[in-house]
Parts: C-alpha cells; structure tokens; sequence
C-alpha cells in the first residue's frame, strides 16, 4: 500500500554547519504518527522538511508516493497550501484581519474557490463560530489555536502536521485540542503527524518515532 506521507534518507544541514539524519517515516490517514525527542533534537527542522519548507541536502519527501522535492519552486507553495495543513508552534495571522478572512486566506494561498461555508462550518466544529468577526489579536491562546487548526484543515489537506499543539497547555486542554485533531483529520481523511516532547501525548498515540 502506498503510504500517505513516507521519507527515505533525508539529510539536512544548516548554514552553521549543524546536520541531521533522519529516520524513514511512514505515514497514513488511519494511523496518527507521533514523533518525539528531547529539545533541540531536530523535531522542527523535520517537521519544516515535511512542510516543504526547508530543504534537505539529500533524501526524499513522498506524498502519495510521489517525491515532492521534485517539484519545481513555483510549483511548491501551491503544492504545499493544497495538500498541508500546518500547525505551527507559534500561531501567526494577518492581524489586521477577521478570524474568517484569516481562515478564507487558505483558499487563497492554494488558488482555490473561496469557500466561507466551509470556513464557517470547521469553525462551528471547533467552536470558535462565535468569534469569526472578531479580529484574531482579540482572542485568547486557546482560541488562536483552534484557529490554526481550523485554517490547516481549510483545503482539505492530505497531511496535517502540527508542532507541539500541546506543550503549553494544562491537561484538561491538551485532551481537547489532541482530540479535536484527531477527529479533524478523520473527517478529513488526512494523516496526522504530531511533533511533541510532551510525554502526556505518548499513551494516546502509539505510532511514534524518536528522534
Ligand atoms: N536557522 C537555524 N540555523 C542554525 N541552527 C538552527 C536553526 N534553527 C534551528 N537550529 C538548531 O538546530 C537544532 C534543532 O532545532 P529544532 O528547532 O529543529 O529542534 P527541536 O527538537 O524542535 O527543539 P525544541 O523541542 O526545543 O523545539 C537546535 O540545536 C537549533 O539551535
């Protein structure tokens, strides 16, 4: 079976001179992965390599079996806004504008048809419907979060990657966005891989990697 999301012998080193070597992964929609390890480990720079954000000196990134790091770089952003769906550590948004418009701006990036139900609809799901003509600096932590998984699942990504959602968060609201991913990315049908060094995330999730 071909495998959602798959990497083979990727090796990545930064201007300082640091490298990486990184496991093989495989990953499908059925079957979330968790990748651990301790601070400094790699985990971001993975996750960014995944993302098609950073690229690696060697290896290869499959989506669908299909190596994206062969694509050229006009083709990656849309690529990349089509098919993942990014979580980041820190939530950044265009703070001049509304929570829908911030989600609807996915479409954009991915040169899609606009699509406020769908934005609307994701935002009842994860219960922040209320907030969506609320400029996104008015919101808490929490809210911003679920923001960012609202607008990672705009596009119907194949792949949801998220870095450390749960870290900061206390126990009863780790269970709720850790839940609220995994039942996103089966409605989506997408596959989800987790970045995390918080240990709490390690019973719920057997499918892990250390790094
Ligand atoms: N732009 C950069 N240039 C040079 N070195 C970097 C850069 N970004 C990260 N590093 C270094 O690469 C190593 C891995 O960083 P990375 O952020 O991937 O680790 P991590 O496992 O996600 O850490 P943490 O759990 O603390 O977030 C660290 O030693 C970091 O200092």
């Amino acid at each position: 079976m071909t495998q959602m999301l798959e990497t083979k012998s990727l090796e990545f080193a930064y201007d300082s001179g640091m490298k990486f070597k990184f496991p093989d992964i495989f990953c499908d929609k059925n079957s979330p992965l968790l990748i651990l390890g301790n601070s400094g480990s790699g985990k971001t720079t993975f996750l960014n390599i995944l993302a098609l954000l950073k690229t690696p000196y060697q290896g290869e990134v499959l989506f669908s079996g299909k190596n994206a790091l062969l694509l050229n770089e006009n083709e990656i952003p849309t690529f990349r806004a089509k098919n993942i769906g990014m979580i980041f550590q820190k939530p950044y948004f265009v703070n001049s504008l509304n929570v829908l418009d911030n989600l609807t701006i996915a479409n954009y990036l991915a040169k899609a048809k606009i699509d406020k139900p769908k934005a609307i609809k994701l935002a009842d799901s994860l219960g922040i419907g209320e907030l969506l003509n609320k400029k996104v600096t008015e919101l808490s932590g929490g809210e911003q979060q679920r923001v960012c998984i609202a607008r990672a699942l705009m596009n119907t990504p194949s792949v949801i990657l998220a870095d450390e959602p749960t870290s900061a968060l206390d126990d009863t609201n780790c269970e709720k966005v850790i839940s609220l991913l995994e039942e996103q990315a089966k409605e989506a049908n997408a596959a989800l891989i987790i970045v995390t060094h918080d240990q709490r995330l390690k019973n719920r999730i057997p499918n892990q990697i250390l790094l």
